[in-house]
């Protein structure tokens, strides 16, 4: 049977209505509406709230990206309906902990972003071990306008065989979402080569196709 491979839509948009009309749009083809690090930071709790009560049936994700201050930071979002927040990997592991901790008190996922981690393998072994759900591969917006894609990364996690989900993000389009899954990526993240797009559910329906036609010949 094929591995199923969720799609992740991130939102990095600013206006909250734009943001929840995007969220509908997409909703029927992916798995977890991410409300992104620049969104989250504009319209704060209020919208993840509306989101959760809008999408009830898919998993939010806050790209909160906490660096300090773990469980304090993550808990209210979690009890005001997300699924998932993300904590840097850079973080210290007490800061990463403090969020696994927010994450399963409440039943949601922690996911450890990997993004600027100078050792990627040495902090997915430690963030796995602490008790992570998610390690997030990710070559971020600035890194991406400098050229870098997070391919190479991607493998290195994969190969390790850690006992966690594994996103990717960066970028990533319908030229080369194929290789994320065959990569072996539990989550695969989509933001602006569906949000950016003339017809956003059309991108995404797209997605859901590749992806699963990726998954089926792995
Ligand atoms: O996390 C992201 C970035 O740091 C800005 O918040 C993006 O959501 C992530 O990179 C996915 O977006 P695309 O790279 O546009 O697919």
């Amino acid at each position: 049977m094929a591995k199923k491979v969720m799609i992740q839509v991130a939102l990095d948009t600013l206006d909250p209505q734009v943001t929840l009309d995007l969220a509908a749009k997409t909703a029927p083809y992916i798995d977890i509406i991410e409300i992104g690090t620049p969104c989250v930071k504009y319209n704060g709790i209020s919208l993840v709230k509306e989101m959760k009560a809008k999408f009830p049936d898919r998993k939010v994700l806050a790209d909160l990206k906490t660096m300090d201050a773990g469980e304090y930071e993550a808990r209210p979002f979690f009890e005001a309906g997300a699924d998932i927040t993300t904590v840097l990997g850079v973080a210290e592991l007490a800061t990463v902990k403090g969020v696994i901790k927010a994450a399963h008190d409440n039943n949601g996922w922690a996911q450890v972003d990997m993004i600027c981690v100078p050792d990627i393998v040495a902090t997915a072994k430690a963030a796995a071990e602490a008790g992570a759900d998610i390690l997030g591969v990710h070559t971020g917006l600035d890194q991406q306008a400098a050229g870098q894609t997070p391919f190479a990364d991607l493998g290195k996690l994969t190969a390790l065989g850690l006992n966690v989900m594994i996103s990717c993000a960066g970028g990533i389009k319908p030229e080369t979402v194929a290789d994320v899954v065959k990569a072996g990526a539990d989550i695969v993240v989509v933001g602006g080569a569906i949000y950016g797009a003339d017809d956003p559910a059309a991108a995404a329906k797209q997605m859901r196709e590749l992806v699963d036609k990726a998954a089926a010949e792995v």
